[in-house]
């Protein structure tokens, strides 16, 4: 199948990357030349374990190619995909700007039926929104030509969003057309042969299944985060409990970690977006903009305990980070905890000296040269003169460290950890201070 794909992003690449891998055929347009130059070379900008591999070995086969010759690829497909970005307007709901840009695209080159599957994250009535600047674009020309749009979120996750896309649970696609349904199903075939994963449903609900997905997430997030913090008060262990209430399948296990906040491109901007649907519509959002402020409140929460450990004094003092990406297996550092960790560190006066397998060149790009970041080469070159380590991404290269050793590296024997990677009786038994979440302080009082 001859497919087209706007957007070489997380989600443009990996569905271009994936869908050429199992024999169709795809342009990929990007608005980035130098982007677009450097993919056709084989050279991928993100750090996504697999896709590299993926996309040089169908641009060699030539079913994968990039461009930024729209007309060239408005012709190419019957399928359109859209898969650019849609990032927050200043009220919180999502800007379609992009979205809407590559429909005007798409109108001004079509010569025939196509269908437009809208695969970027975007609230209900987002695909009217589509179909009208198609028709409009489409009026202005004078030309009279058929075209339908569907809803096909994507689910995948940074880090693993081959697999999530190949061995996904589901396939979301909102249409009421049968010529839509079918073309969708020749895609999809693949990746649907040994049990059908697709849900076809009408296109408003389908873009709403994204975002209550998404919003779900981050309320077990924020949920778990919120019996944290209780925990450390009573003196209890959030890791017992987890464990304990995870192990009813009507709770499960996924996606109850306690941590520094949830992160990234997706879960802040998407509760937000939908917070901001529902007061258009006069629901006011409660459950949400809890979920949204708990959250807001867990980034603080590596700072706070920063500052209680050194009273309140962090000015001239140096923090060692370990981990700056919101997540581990990513480069990415859109709303990473350790973001605002080190932004508070330097408003308080503190130096940070920061180590990260993969995000060191972004966190170059976003912060520029400043006297008080050094990006280390080493994990351990991180902790040489530093007052305190504080760890933010939950990172393989992290989890077994010689405690003796980060005694003696360490001026103060302070250790922050916002993922829990490491037993607390361990840790202080190297005579190291240990503050974890929900099983810090107060457990290690209780311990004493
Ligand atoms: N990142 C994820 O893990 C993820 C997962 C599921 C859904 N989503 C959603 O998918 C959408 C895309 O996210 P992303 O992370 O891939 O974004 P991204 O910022 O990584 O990539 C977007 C790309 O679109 C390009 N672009 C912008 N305007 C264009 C145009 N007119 N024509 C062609 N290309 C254009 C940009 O240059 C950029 O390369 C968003 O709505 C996001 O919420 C993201
Ligand atoms: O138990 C958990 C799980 C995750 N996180 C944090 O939550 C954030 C998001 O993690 P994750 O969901 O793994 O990564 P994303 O790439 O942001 O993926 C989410 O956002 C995508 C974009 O919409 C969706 O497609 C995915 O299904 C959805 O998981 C990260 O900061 C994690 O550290 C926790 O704190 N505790």
């Amino acid at each position: 199948m001859r497919i087209t794909i706007f957007g070489s992003g997380y989600v443009g690449l990996v569905t271009g990357a994936c869908l050429a891998d199992v024999g169709h055929d795809v342009i990929c347009v990007d608005i980035d030349s130098d982007k677009v130059a450097a993919l056709n070379d084989g050279q991928v900008p993100i750090h996504e374990p697999g896709l590299e591999t993926i996309i040089r070995h169908n641009l060699d086969t030539g079913r994968l190619r990039f461009t930024t010759d729209a007309a060239r690829a408005v012709e190419f497909g019957l399928l359109q995909f859209i898969a650019v970005g849609t990032p927050p307007d200043e009220d919180g709901s999502a800007d379609l700007q992009y979205v809407l840009q590559v429909a005007r695209t798409i109108a001004t080159h079509m010569r025939e039926y196509k269908i437009i599957v809208d695969k970027s994250t975007v609230p209900v009535g987002t695909a009217e929104k589509v179909s009208a600047c198609v028709a409009e674009t489409l009026a202005e020309r004078g030309a009279t030509l058929a075209f339908d749009v569907c809803s096909n979120p994507e689910f995948l996750k940074e880090g693993a969003a081959i697999e999530d896309f190949s061995r996904g649970a589901r396939i979301v696609v909102g249409t009421d057309s049968d010529r839509v349904r079918q073309a969708i199903r020749e895609c999809y075939a693949p990746y649907s042969r040994l049990h059908d994963k697709l849900i076809f449903m009408d296109v408003r609900s389908a873009e709403l299944t994204k975002y209550a997905a998404n919003a779900m997430l981050a309320t077990k997030i924020s949920f778990i985060n919120e019996i944290a913090n209780l925990a450390e008060k009573l003196g209890a262990d959030i890791e017992h409990v987890r464990h304990g209430i995870g192990s009813d399948p009507r709770i499960g296990h996924h996606f109850i970690y306690p941590g520094c906040g949830y992160g990234g491109s997706c879960f802040p901007k998407d509760v937000q977006a939908l917070a901001r649907t529902a007061h258009q519509v006069g629901h006011p959002p409660q459950l949400l903009e809890a979920v949204e402020s708990i959250n807001l409140r867990q980034k603080d929460q590596l700072f706070a305990k920063l500052e209680g450990a050194f009273n309140g004094d962090l000015a001239g003092k140096t923090i060692a980070l370990w981990g700056l990406a919101f997540k581990p297996n990513t480069d990415d550092m859109r709303e990473a905890p350790s973001r605002t960790l080190m932004e508070s560190l330097w408003a308080a006066g503190a130096r940070v000296q920061a180590f990260d397998p993969e995000a060191q060149d972004e966190c170059r790009r976003i912060y520029g040269e400043r006297a008080d970041l050094s990006l280390c080469k080493r994990r351990d070159e991180a902790l040489e003169g530093a007052d305190a380590l504080v760890i933010c991404t939950e990172w393989k290269a992290f989890r077994s460290v010689d405690f003796a050793m980060l005694k003696q590296a360490l001026a103060s024997p302070i250790v922050i950890d916002g993922r829990n990677l490491f037993e607390p009786a361990s840790v202080k038994q190297a005579g190291l201070d240990y503050y974890a979440i929900g099983r810090g302080d107060s457990l290690q009082a209780a311990l004493a």
